[in-house]
């Protein structure tokens, strides 16, 4: 069973149809990166899966659970998705940890001292304990990156969301946050990961996905979609890519 399954999605805003009857699956420990031009979807896409948006049309179910189903309690689907956006959105008055402690504590109801428990665990892994009593702007912006990540990950998700998380920054601080990534995917994080680094998602990623005017145009292999794309229009972008000095 997929551990995301997405079904004929379709998503307007007004009579700008963005995502058309798009349909995709990703298994458990899988990393899917999504590529595609400016405006072709990859955000919305991700937005809808984290429920920040609603749907028009179309199933997506989280491990087997239909999460567009208008009962379901969104917070408590939230809390097995980490989602990551290209801007850290860290509240610049608190320290490190009570950034990452905040949604825990208040959202959860998870007890401080055991909020801060899982915290410290948490800034462990993204290598930034000894950064937990920071604030923010005293961060590089490859630190506060991996700031927001740990905030994504206190919750134990069960699937990771990345929207552009490199684009930000400057470019020597994007292989630290690629770093964590990779780290991620040798942990066996399930993720979907949309980027215009092409050279991450021929590392990372086990199948490459193009959107296109908001549908799935053509996924497989980083080798095969990257290095032998069989759609003309996945071509045309590639070329651009390269032309512009990123593949
Ligand atoms: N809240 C909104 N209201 C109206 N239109 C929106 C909204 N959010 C996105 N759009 C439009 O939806 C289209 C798809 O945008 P989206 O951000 O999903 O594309 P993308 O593939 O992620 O692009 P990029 O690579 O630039 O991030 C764009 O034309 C955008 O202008």
């Amino acid at each position: 069973m997929s551990l995301l399954n997405i079904e004929n999605l379709r998503k307007s805003y007004g009579h700008n149809v963005i995502l058309r009857d798009l349909s995709l699956d990703v298994a458990e420990h899988e990393v899917m990166v999504l590529i595609g031009a400016s405006g072709s979807g990859k955000s919305t896409l991700l937005r809808c899966v984290d429920l920040l948006e609603t749907v028009d049309d179309g199933l997506i179910e989280l491990q087997g659970q239909d999460i567009t189903d208008p009962r379901v309690n969104a917070d408590q689907v939230r809390s097995r998705i980490g989602i990551v956006f290209q801007s850290f959105n860290l509240f610049p008055h608190l320290t490190v940890l009570d950034n990452i402690t905040l949604a825990p504590r208040k959202v959860h109801r998870v007890p401080a001292e055991q909020a801060r428990e899982r915290a410290l665990a948490t800034l462990d892994r993204v290598g930034l304990r000894h950064r937990a009593d920071a604030y923010p702007d005293h961060l590089s912006g490859g630190q506060q990156q991996r700031v927001t990540i740990a905030r994504s990950l206190v919750n134990d998700p069960v699937l990771m969301l990345f929207d552009e998380v490199t684009s930000a920054l400057d470019p020597e601080l994007v292989g630290e946050v690629l770093a964590m990534l990779r780290d991620l995917k040798s942990e066996g994080m399930t993720m979907v990961v949309a980027t215009h680094e092409m050279g991450f998602a021929r590392q990372v990623a086990d199948e490459v996905c193009f959107l296109d005017g908001g549908r799935v145009l053509e996924r497989g292999s980083p080798g095969q979609v990257l290095g032998e794309p069989r759609q003309e229009r996945t071509q045309q972008f590639l070329k651009r890519i390269i032309e512009a000095g990123r593949l």
